[in-house]
């Protein structure tokens, strides 16, 4: 069952972290309920250790229901580790965290996942609706639904959501011979497929082309928005969703900074976050193009052609 509507809300102002900690997002978190007004993912002074190495810390950040939020950032800055905390699997060094009211990892089938792109060997024969039923079969999350248990509803379900994504004309071919757009719409439907509330997406536009990269982001904010789905959504390019976006969190090390992405990808905040100069360009076209952004430091070297703390030049888009 989705959700019930509430209306996307974003900051008036972007939110600079540090800031003190608060206790208003653990609002039911014994209850497991979500109330209309809670967030359904909270951070609250969070930070994330690696070994010796903190990634970041002092990290606030609310994602209201059927919001679209972007999580921005260089290279190595520690952006797939916040998907891995909010899905349990890393966990936060100090701070709150709560996602749908519970401890991260405890939401189960509440929570969908689309882990950094897998390809599809192209003789593989396994097909697309197979692809999208295995996000039924597993328990990796949770304890399977009522209907996951019936064939036939688990049969209607899996047709329903590959509609929803507009892959029924190629669901029933080999994964390996389907268009990576084709392949990443049927990925999005098997973490679609157990009707999550929130919807964690590590970098699902990774090596697609522009047009796909395109109708794929928007099929995410259509989800997001009709659908009534939270996403949080790793991303090393912000232009191919800068229009869907509400809210974006653009992670450095020591801290984060959340808004609309107006007010967030700036150069006057940017420069504020990094503690250096940086500056946000727009092009003709309307792209946002962040030069001078530093690396994370565990980033590689060669990647962008600068060590950590050394500045990079201009990046292909805001983000990372
Ligand atoms: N289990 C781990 N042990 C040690 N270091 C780790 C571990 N997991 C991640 N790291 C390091 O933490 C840093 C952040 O990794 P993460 O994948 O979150 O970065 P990212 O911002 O998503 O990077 P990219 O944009 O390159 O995908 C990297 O330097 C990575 O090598």
């Amino acid at each position: 069952m989705n959700p019930p509507p509430v209306s996307a809300s974003v900051d008036a102002a972007p939110k600079a972290v540090p800031a003190p900690a608060t206790t208003g997002a653990t609002t039911g978190a014994t209850t497991g309920a979500t109330p209309a007004a809670a967030p359904v993912v909270a951070l609250r002074a969070a930070a994330v250790r690696v070994g010796a190495r903190t990634l970041w810390s002092g990290v606030d950040l609310d994602v209201q229901a059927g919001e679209f939020v972007a999580v921005l950032g260089p290279n190595g800055v520690g952006k797939s580790t916040l998907v891995k905390v909010l899905l349990g699997v890393v966990p936060a060094a100090e701070g709150e965290i709560r996602v749908l009211g519970r401890k991260p990892g405890e939401a189960g089938s509440r929570v969908g996942y689309l882990p950094q792109r897998r390809s599809f060997d192209p003789s593989l024969r396994i097909r697309g609706v197979d692809i999208v039923r295995m996000g039924l079969d597993g328990d990796r999350w949770g304890i399977p639904l009522p209907w996951a248990r019936n064939r036939r509803a688990q049969q209607e379900r899996v047709r329903e959501v590959i509609e929803l994504v507009g892959a029924s004309a190629y669901a029933h071919r080999p994964i390996g011979q389907c268009s990576g757009g084709e392949q990443q719409r049927l990925l999005i439907a098997q973490a679609l497929v157990r009707k999550p509330e929130v919807l964690l997406l590590d970098e699902p536009l990774d090596s697609l082309d522009l047009p796909n990269q395109s109708a794929v982001a928007a099929l995410i904010g259509r989800i997001c928005h009709q659908e009534q789905v939270a996403v949080v959504m790793v991303a090393h390019d912000v232009n191919p969703i800068l229009h869907h976006l509400d809210r974006v969190v653009y992670i450095a090390e020591g801290g984060a900074v959340s808004g609309r992405p107006t007010e967030v990808i700036t150069s006057e905040t940017l420069t504020r976050l990094y503690r250096t100069p940086v500056e946000v360009l727009s092009t003709q076209d309307g792209r946002l193009v962040v030069v001078g952004q530093p690396e994370g430091a565990g980033a590689h070297s060669g990647v962008h052609g600068a060590r950590a703390g050394e500045h990079t030049g201009a990046h292909a888009g805001a983000g990372g």
